[in-house]
């Protein structure tokens, strides 16, 4: 059993300290949000993640969990300090660490005895050892400290069970003791510890989620050229998947990646490299194309409307960045319901979870209950999350109720010629039909030689 303090209680603040507590430790997590803790005291949870209330119900019952606004009541018996504060983009793309610093801060002015540490924000290379000169600087008198990077892999959505399950952890130091200490509180998980330098760990998580983006680029890149030379970019993604040295993951083709992290990850490692004179050329590339996919959705929209979106009203099924979670931000529904409402359509969209999210943070658009309400009397129908609830959907009567039977699927959710069955015309991403009810190509358009044949 170790005293564990989490500075943070958001996604990643959360369900680290949850989960650290459920591993028998005891825990305190700390936030400046009052709302926030004030929730988690009464046992209402701020976020949606699956499993996450069962969790800190059981574990806030066993004495081992509690939430503060005090720093000095979440320090008092600590060993280990976790900063899980956001590090949102700042206006160039560089990661904003004014949460990092005030944390960093707090903690300097408020430890009395010795602390580790521990970076779980993602923050840019360099980060650790500025964090290290802050709290060496604010301390009132010298306490013996360590900084150690110990980056989140989590996903939101699946949050809990890949903390408790995760590929690797990653933890980067000057002080190798301290490194060790900390992967020791992940010993009982079994996976692989990736022990290293600092700067290293930071640029680990980065990297990583650059790769993921990439990934998800490439597919998307692809999926364009699959739709022009009628290519179906899901087959293709498993026929590359198979291949063990390329591997299933990452390579679904849709409306592109949002979220709180890859974007603004990409982003800020890009930054870094223009800021020490590189040229980032394949992480640009990657954000590009990134852009291209969620706006390509309202281009498919008004074509399949005959050129013009002006008036017409189009149902959004899905707002949250991915299916499983609350989390709007970023997410290429945001894009898409301004696209679409600055062309002068009327927007009505849902989303099993994020409703909350997209009332207090979203304009130009109608909430309504749920699906049928969205295709209730819509010219197109745009499915933007992969939601399970959207997978079985009464298909049958959400065509007769709408005014065009249009479906614009960013997820290539559906089974184009089921859809087809159904009397839609039906637009996935990538999936090579060129018109409808043509598969694969086989129209003149579609067939035409490319460029250098
Ligand atoms: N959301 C995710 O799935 C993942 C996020 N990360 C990284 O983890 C970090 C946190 O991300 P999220 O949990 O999503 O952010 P979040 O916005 O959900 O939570 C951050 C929390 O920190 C609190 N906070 C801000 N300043 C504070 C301070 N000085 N003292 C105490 N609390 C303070 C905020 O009130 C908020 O509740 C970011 O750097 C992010 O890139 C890493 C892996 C996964
Ligand atoms: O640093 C972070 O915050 C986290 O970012 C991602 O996790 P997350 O953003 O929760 O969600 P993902 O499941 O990775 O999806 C990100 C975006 O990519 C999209 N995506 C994902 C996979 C895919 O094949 N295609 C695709 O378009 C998703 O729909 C979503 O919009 C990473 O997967 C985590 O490892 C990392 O810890």
């Amino acid at each position: 059993m170790k005293n564990i303090c989490v500075i943070g209680s958001g996604y990643v603040g959360l369900v680290t300290g949850t989960c650290f507590s459920d591993l028998g430790n005891k825990v305190v997590t700390v936030d400046i949000d009052e709302s926030k803790i004030a929730k988690l005291n009464q046992g209402v949870m701020p976020i949606y993640e699956p499993g996450l209330e069962e969790l800190v119900e059981r574990n806030v019952k066993a004495g081992r969990l509690s939430f503060t606004t005090s720093y000095e009541e979440g320090l008092k018996d600590a060993e280990f300090v976790f900063i899980c504060v956001g590090t949102p983009s700042a206006v160039d793309g560089e990661a904003d660490l004014k949460y990092v610093r005030s944390a960093a801060e707090t903690i300097a002015q408020q430890m009395d005895h010795p602390l580790v540490i521990i970076n779980k924000s993602t923050v840019p290379v360099g980060t650790g050892d500025w964090v290290a000169d802050i709290v060496s600087r604010m301390q009132p008198e010298p306490i013996d400290f360590a900084v150690v990077s110990c980056p989140e892999f989590l996903r939101e959505g699946s949050a809990i069970t890949d903390f408790m399950n995760p590929d690797r952890n990653v933890f980067g130091s000057t002080d190798q003791e301290a490194a060790e200490k900390v992967a020791g509180l992940y010993s009982a998980l079994g996976a692989p510890a990736v022990i290293t330098d600092i700067r290293t760990a930071e640029m680990i998580k980065y990297a990583s989620n650059a790769f993921l983006a990439t990934r998800i680029s490439f597919i998307n890149e692809i999926s364009i050229i699959c739709e022009r030379l009628g290519a179906d970019v899901t087959e293709v993604a498993r026929g590359m998947g198979l291949d063990k040295r390329i591997g299933p993951h990452f390579l679904q083709a849709g409306v592109g990646y949002g979220g709180s992290c890859f974007p603004k990850d990409v982003k800020a490692l890009a930054n870094m490299a223009l800021t020490h004179g590189m040229h980032p050329q394949l992480l640009n590339a990657v954000m590009d194309i990134n852009d291209f996919q969620r706006k390509q959705i309202a281009t498919k929209v008004r074509e399949l409307l005959g050129g013009s979106l002006d008036n017409k009203t189009i149902g959004v099924l899905g707002i949250a960045f991915k299916a499983n979670t609350d989390d709007i931000r970023e997410a290429p529904a945001l894009t898409v319901i301004r696209n679409l409402a600055n062309q002068g359509a009327n927007v009505k969209a849902y989303d099993p979870v994020a409703m909350e999210n997209a009332e207090r943070e979203i304009r130009n658009v109608t909430l309504v209950d749920d699906a049928y309400a969205v295709a209730e009397g819509a010219d197109a129908l745009i499915l933007l999350t992969d939601w399970n609830e959207f997978k079985n959907l009464d298909m049958k009567r959400v065509k007769e109720s709408m005014n065009e039977p249009l479906l614009v699927d960013g997820r290539n959710l559906y089974n184009p010629d089921d859809m087809r069955k159904f009397g839609f015309v039906y637009r996935g991403v990538g999936r090579g039909y060129n018109g409808e009810g043509v598969p694969n190509g086989h129209s003149d358009e579609a067939m035409a030689p490319v460029a250098g044949d």
